[in-house]
């Protein structure tokens, strides 16, 4: 896949004065906000758009808390947040949203992806390889609770994995259990 690259761009936010650039793939226009130094193993943080969490603060999930928890700690130790525009572990918003309304109806996350003819995780990671040659970047810290996440990459080395600690809230313990029953994550 081709890959359109912006300029860097300075981006100052509420949680600290960053660097911005794009990487376009096809219709996604993938995000990278990066904090200088970046070290041989920089901390990075691949995070899955969500945008009912991470712009309007829906409680259903933790992506919100986890986005803001990843810049506040490469603002602290520098490294990147690499922004994919995978919404909805990749199925889309519309889809999403029809995942959320068989959620009301009582099935799970997992269940509900099923239900619309999706895995449960339909999501990929080659544009972060792309991405981290880019940079230069072959070892990196990932800020995850998802071991499994970027197994598939060959060319880059995770040397450590630094957990994410977010209190869970009424609306996402569901969301949570399922994570960790059913998606090995650890919380
Ligand atoms: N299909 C679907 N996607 C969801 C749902 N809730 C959140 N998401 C998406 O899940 C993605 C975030 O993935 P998570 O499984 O929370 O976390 P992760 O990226 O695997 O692991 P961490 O690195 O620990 O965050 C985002 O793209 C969200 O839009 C849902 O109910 N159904
Ligand atoms: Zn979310």
């Amino acid at each position: 896949m081709n890959i359109e690259i912006s300029e860097v761009a300075n981006l100052p936010s509420r949680f600290g004065t960053f660097k911005i650039q794009t990487f376009k793939e096809g219709p996604k226009e993938h995000l990278v906000i990066f904090k200088e130094p970046l070290s041989a193993e920089p901390v990075v943080r691949i995070h899955s758009e969500c945008l009912t969490g991470d712009a309007i603060g829906s409680l259903k999930c933790d992506c919100r808390d986890q986005l803001e928890a990843s810049l506040a700690c490469i603002e602290k130790e520098g490294g990147m947040v690499i922004y994919l525009r995978q919404e909805g572990r990749n199925i889309g918003l519309l889809n999403k949203v029809n995942a959320y309304a068989l959620q009301d109806k009582g099935f799970d996350t997992v269940e509900a992806n099923h239900q619309l003819g999706f895995e449960a995780d339909e999501r990929t990671y080659e544009v972060v390889e792309t991405i981290l040659k880019h940079f230069n970047i072959t070892a990196i810290q990932l800020l995850t609770n998802n071991p499994k996440k970027l197994q598939g990459l060959k060319n880059i080395t995770i040397t450590k994995r630094l957990p994410i600690i977010i209190l869970s809230n009424p609306h996402n313990k569901g969301y949570l259990k399922v994570k960790q029953e059913q998606m090995g994550h650890l919380l």
